[in-house]
């Protein structure tokens, strides 16, 4: 059953870059638990709503909400802050960097397309692991230490590898640290951007069904950005089809992909079946 309100609210957001804008007029709201994959071709605005959407660009229209809990902690400063906070959808365009930043540590994932922009490759798997731990607080070292130990036994890594720094890795085994290095705190939002295009096919299979399981066990909402309609199709529950910067199709990823109704969805849809 669907909570009330949702845990992100997207109303007619927009991104300029200069006088042009990257994206506009993006609405959706994700609930817990969903799946919204982003799909389009290359210059279609994906990459740029996921930069709003994760506050790493700007928001020039419209508003991005978000459902807190965990925001209204007195340690966060002033009454006003505090109030602001308590509410139950808080307008993303409000808050301070450091607010972003708790949110960073507490509530959100990103996984990035090249482990190298998510991970500390030099630092052993282990150590990535239980990194976001201490930065919540954790002090314990045996418990961090089982706690990270676990989480990459969940992203089977060997155990016997995990003294080891994902510089060593393979690719899948890479995008697998990293998984576990956004899920180990417990975040409720995770973004993904193009999380298995850097890797072989038969290893992105595999990666995909790790992903929708914890997705599902975690009861994570997850926005994935995927220029590949298969991996929409194997973890998303809704898509939305951007073209030129605007959302020109969405609704549930069966639906879509199935009885595509824009000219544009369904010429995607049949350049795969054709590819
Ligand atoms: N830094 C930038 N400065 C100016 N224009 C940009 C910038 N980044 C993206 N754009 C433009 O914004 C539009 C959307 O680009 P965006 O990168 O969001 O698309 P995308 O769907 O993510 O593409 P890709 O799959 O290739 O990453 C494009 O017209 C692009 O040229």
């Amino acid at each position: 059953m669907k909570n009330e309100t949702p845990l992100l609210s997207v109303t007619g957001a927009g991104h300029r870059y200069g006088d042009r804008f990257g994206c506009r007029d993006v609405s959706f709201d994700l609930w817990p638990g969903e799946v919204l994959a982003v799909v389009g071709e290359s210059g279609s605005g994906k990459s740029t709503l996921l930069g709003m959407l994760s506050q790493r660009l700007t928001l020039d229209e419209g508003t991005i909400r978000y459902r807190t809990a965990r925001l209204s902690d007195a340690d966060l400063g002033g009454a006003g802050e505090d109030e602001r906070m308590a509410e139950d959808l808080l307008d993303l365009s409000t808050l301070s960097e450091r607010e972003v930043r708790r949110l960073w540590r507490t509530d959100w994932g990103f996984v990035h397309q090249n482990a190298a922009d998510g991970l500390r490759m030099h630092v052993s798997a282990g150590g990535n692991v239980g990194e976001p731990l201490m930065a919540n607080g954790w002090r314990h070292y045996g418990k961090i230490r089982a706690e990270a130990e676990e989480w990459l036994r969940r992203v089977e890594i060997p155990a016997d590898r995990i003294d080891e720094a994902p510089a060593t890795y393979s690719g899948g085994m890479r995008q697998r640290v990293q998984i576990a290095r956004n899920l180990v705190f417990g975040p409720r939002l995770v973004f993904m951007d193009e999380p298995t295009s850097s890797l072989d096919v038969s290893v992105q299979a595999r990666l995909l069904d790790l992903i929708r399981s914890l997705v599902a066990e975690l009861g994570l909402a997850v926005v994935v950005v995927t220029h590949d309609l298969a991996v929409a199709r194997l973890i998303s529950h809704r898509t939305l089809v951007m073209k030129d910067g605007v959302v020109i199709e969405s609704g549930l990823t069966d639906r879509v992909l199935d009885d595509p109704q824009a000219a544009y969805t369904q010429l995607l849809v049949s350049s795969i079946l054709q590819g």
